[in-house]
């Protein structure tokens, strides 16, 4: 977003209504109260709930209404296919009255949508990206299995102009927004809640989800990898090769696993100095995942690289064309971990 979209006024009043309806789930309204009945299992055997499909309405409305110059153009997760059967029709109901009472609680918007609103608001996210033109990126609930658990979780949208990703947003209900404790955890003076942001070239910035001054945000400046701790999925990751690469750079700390993109936002605060993603084999990782993450990183003064030392390229569609595996630290120690990394695949080799 830029001058002509409104400036900083505009995006300031979009952080403001994007933060009130993430705080619908900090204060537990969805996440504390999710039922299985709230919960569907996809094609690919993952989860969908209610809160995934409702982000995903919520946040393409807003884009809307507060763009409408805007050609609409985005490349989301979810889609109607699965809430047009049948014995999906209580669990549409129920989005759509979730996200009726959302935008009620609020005074931004007047409006009430329909079940067939609310399908086609999800179909809005069916676009294919590419090299050309500008896209926006969602993941309405990235780590959907943390946010059942009641664990990490992340709302990340993206925007792609020409093929680049220039702005980020992630919403981290449950990440406090500086960790003094190392290992997950927060300290009593931590505040629970933030929202991430990152433009091109401007840096990156948390503010709390309740409101307070945006702080610009720095990656943490460790060289030596005998000092440095790294991120890994919690669902998803290779341990035995994370832990032989950690292994060669003589990492002294225990893996810190996290769901979600929560990862990229703690490592861009410096909670902790690496981020090593290496998913089972034959999974292609989504633009979606990466998006809002790896500009919040890189613009926080880290690195994002993929397996052979390439930067990650988000033009090619849903998907992300890359080697295998992404690695996220500072300028220091991506070369030592670069290697290591190659070390350790021609060894499991
Ligand atoms: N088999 C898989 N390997 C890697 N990532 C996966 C796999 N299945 C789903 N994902 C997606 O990876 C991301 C979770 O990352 P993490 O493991 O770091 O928490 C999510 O986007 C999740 O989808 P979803 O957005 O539906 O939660
Ligand atoms: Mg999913
Ligand atoms: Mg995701
Ligand atoms: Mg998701």
């Amino acid at each position: 977003m830029n001058e002509r979209d409104g400036g900083e006024g505009q995006r300031k009043r979009m952080r403001a209504i994007w933060s009130k309806y993430f705080v619908k789930h900090v204060e537990g309204r969805v996440q504390q109260g999710i039922l299985q009945s709230d919960i569907q299992s996809k094609a690919d055997r993952t989860p969908v709930t209610v809160a995934d499909y409702g982000s995903q309405v919520l946040i393409s409305l807003v884009l809307k209404k507060e763009l409408p110059s805007h050609s609409f153009s985005m490349v989301a997760e979810e889609d109607s296919e699965d809430l047009r059967k049948d014995d999906a029709q209580q669990i549409l109901e129920h989005i759509t009255s979730l996200v009726n009472e959302t935008i009620a609680n609020d005074d931004s918007y007047n409006m009430s949508l329909s079940k067939e609103d609310v399908l086609a608001a999800l179909d809005g996210g069916k676009s294919e990206g590419g090299p050309s033109g500008r896209h926006w990126i969602l993941d309405p609930i990235d780590g959907t299995k943390g946010f059942i658990r009641g664990d990490q979780y992340a709302v990340a949208l993206g925007l792609l102009d020409e093929g680049k990703v220039v702005l980020g947003v992630l919403g981290c209900p449950n990440l406090p927004s500086k960790s003094t404790n190392k290992h997950n955890g927060s300290s009593s003076g931590d505040q629970v809640g933030s929202l991430y942001f990152a433009t091109i070239g401007c840096g990156a910035k948390v503010q709390a989800l309740e409101g307070s001054e945006p702080q610009k945000i720095t990656i943490c400046s460790v060289n030596n990898p005998v000092d440095a701790s790294f991120f890994e999925s919690l669902e998803h990751s290779k341990r035995d090769l994370t832990s032989s690469i950690a292994e060669k750079l003589g990492v002294q700390a225990p893996p810190v696993r996290m769901d979600s993109q929560a990862k990229y936002a703690a490592l861009a605060q410096g909670d902790g100095a690496i981020y090593l993603r290496f998913s089972g084999k034959g999974y292609k990782e989504r633009v979606w995942d990466h998006a809002a993450g790896s500009i919040i990183v890189t613009e926080a003064g880290g690195m994002v690289k993929d397996a052979s030392g390439n930067d990650l390229d988000f033009s090619k569609g849903r998907y992300l064309d890359r080697d295998r595996g992404i690695i996220a630290t500072n300028r220091y120690l991506m070369p030592m971990v670069l290697k290591a990394v190659q070390e350790a695949i021609d060894e499991e080799q």
